[in-house]
């Protein structure tokens, strides 16, 4: 494509040389630099690319997108300056890919939990009505059957207009995405035109990079503020927050409760461990998946849907049907009955529900046992306050690794000992080792015990100094329970 044309309406402050050029790719990594790349210099929070330029034009780098122009421009290069030149390639990335999200209904879902249990339940549920779909999420990223491994919950805007022209191409009519706080900030959704646009919550999380709780406030409603007129924004309305969110949209504003007048109102009337039942627009309905908090993402499942024009009796009928996505309060059961819970809940709210749902499913006087750790080089506030709340709900907690990356396992572990009640009523033991923390857990557990496993949910790998090593939580329950 012509450097011109992949300009197209991208904001800029100077160009020097000729954008009649052919470019072959558009990359910001100057590793990837091939012949007739334009490569895009972004200050990064390890490195700055505009310290790769000369080896991004060593390479065949015919054309640079940078924040500051070099001081010596090299003869034969095309150097394009913009303010912020995450958000140029956001458009340049639309453009060069043929602007696939403005012929899509792309529908992308925010908030601090529940975004990949309701894309996913939106992608199954837009299938099952006979719609050509695709899927990007933290688990996979999915088009129609193919799945396609996700490294990111939102890609960069390369991978994601990429990966948007791919489902155009394979007659997908309906996209579903998460997008992140980091997402938002870095400029991976800029020039990205969404049908609609879901708020699930906001809690404590991600202060590392935000740093207050109001920036990471703002990071959310900015996607509220990006989107079009046309699009929807259907936010919760049971979120103390969920008004900020939509207060400078200008799309049409939609609301879904459990708890207010709402635009899509639901009564919850059961909640047990064979599922929800929830009165919705006067339906009765019965979802299989379990938690109050589930019944807030099936919610705005429903919203979304009716939003979409699609029948509501029939909406609710195949959502019935649904399972949650793969580590969400997902089940692996002993054969002595006892109860297996491997779910992905990472913040300390997410841990209190999931915890919650437990204590309020829990019919005589079994025991629960919470296996819970943390991940390093992210938030360190969540750590005490994720060891208070396993503590207040469990009766034995073992404190263990996440992923530690490049953290020491035992410092972070010392960070969540600072959350354990001098006066907890549980059995607080500390093991760094999640394969031995598990293993203990069921050594302690007696039939219809809980031991609930939280924080890794579908993650099959322990990220150590880089390392990707294979751990699946699901798997090492199953060796515990056969071992016995
Ligand atoms: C903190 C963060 O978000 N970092 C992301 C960011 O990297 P960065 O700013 O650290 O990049 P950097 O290493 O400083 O490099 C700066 C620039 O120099 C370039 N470079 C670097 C070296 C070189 O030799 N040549 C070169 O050109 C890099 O390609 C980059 O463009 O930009 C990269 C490219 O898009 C991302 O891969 C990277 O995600 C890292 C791996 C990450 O872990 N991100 C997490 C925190 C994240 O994004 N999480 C959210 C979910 C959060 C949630 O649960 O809500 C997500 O959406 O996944
Ligand atoms: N609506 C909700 N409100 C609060 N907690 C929830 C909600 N939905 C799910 N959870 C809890 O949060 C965990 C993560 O859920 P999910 O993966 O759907 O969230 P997410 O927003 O995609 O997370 P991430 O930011 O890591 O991508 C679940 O395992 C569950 O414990
Ligand atoms: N998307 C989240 C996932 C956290 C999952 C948890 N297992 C951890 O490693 O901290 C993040 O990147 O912060
Ligand atoms: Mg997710």
């Amino acid at each position: 494509m012509l450097l011109k044309d992949i300009l197209y309406k991208v904001s800029l402050e100077a160009v020097a040389g000729s954008t009649d050029l052919e470019i072959s790719t558009i990359t910001f990594d100057s590793r990837k630099v091939v012949p007739g790349t334009l490569f895009v210099a972004i200050p990064g929070t390890q490195v700055d690319g505009h310290d790769f330029i000369p080896k991004a034009i060593e390479l065949g780098a015919t054309a640079i997108l940078c924040e500051r122009l070099p001081e010596t421009l090299q003869e034969g290069v095309t150097y394009i300056q913009s303010k912020d030149a995450s958000r140029a390639m956001g458009f340049a990335a639309s453009n060069f890919y043929g602007q696939p999200s403005s012929k899509l209904k792309l529908v992308g879902v925010t908030g601090t939990n529940g975004k990949t249990t309701t894309v996913t339940l939106l992608f199954r549920l837009f299938r099952a009505l006979g719609h050509r779909c695709g899927l990007i999420s933290t688990v996979q990223n999915q088009v129609e059957d193919e799945i396609i491994p996700s490294t990111h919950t939102t890609p960069d805007s390369l991978t994601l207009n990429a990966l948007l022209a791919d489902m155009l191409n394979k007659g997908c009519t309906h996209v579903f995405m998460e997008v992140s706080s980091h997402a938002v900030v870095q400029q991976r959704i800029a020039g990205v035109q969404f049908a609609g646009g879901i708020f699930t919550n906001i809690t404590h999380d991600h202060l590392d990079f935000h740093k207050t709780f109001d920036a990471y406030i703002k990071a959310k409603k900015g996607f509220f503020d990006q989107l079009p007129k046309t699009a929807f924004a259907l936010v919760n309305a049971d979120d103390p927050r969920g008004r900020i969110m939509v207060q400078n949209t200008v799309a049409r504003r939609e609301t879904y409760s459990l708890e207010t007048g709402a635009s899509f109102k639901g009564k919850l009337l059961a909640d047990s461990i064979y599922g929800l039942e929830m009165e919705v627009d006067s339906r009765q309905v019965h979802f299989q998946l379990i938690g109050n908090f589930n019944a807030y993402n099936l919610l705005g499942v429903y919203g979304a849907a009716v939003l979409m024009d699609e029948d509501p009796a029939e909406v609710l009928t195949e959502l019935s049907a649904l399972q949650p996505p793969p580590g969400r309060f997902e089940q692996v059961i002993s054969p002595e009955h006892i109860v297996g819970i491997v779910d992905y809940a990472h913040t300390p709210d997410a841990l209190k529900n999931v915890l919650e749902t437990i204590a309020e499913l829990r019919q005589g006087n079994e025991q629960i046992i919470t296996v819970v750790g943390c991940g390093g080089n992210r938030d360190a506030t969540k750590r005490p306050e994720m060891a208070r709340i396993a503590c207040q709900f469990s009766d034995h907690v073992i404190l263990t690794s996440d992923n530690p990356r490049n953290e020491e396992p035992e410092a972070i572990l010392e960070d969540m000992k600072k959350g354990v009640p001098n006066d907890t009523p549980a059995e607080v033991t500390v093991l760094v080792d999640r394969r031995e923390a598990i293993a203990r857990a069921v050594s302690l557990a007696q039939s219809k015990d809980v031991i609930l496993v939280a924080g890794k949910g579908h993650e099959t790998y322990q990220d150590v100094k880089g390392v990707k090593n294979h751990f699946d939580d699901r798997e090492e329950l199953r060796a515990a329970f056969q071992k016995g």
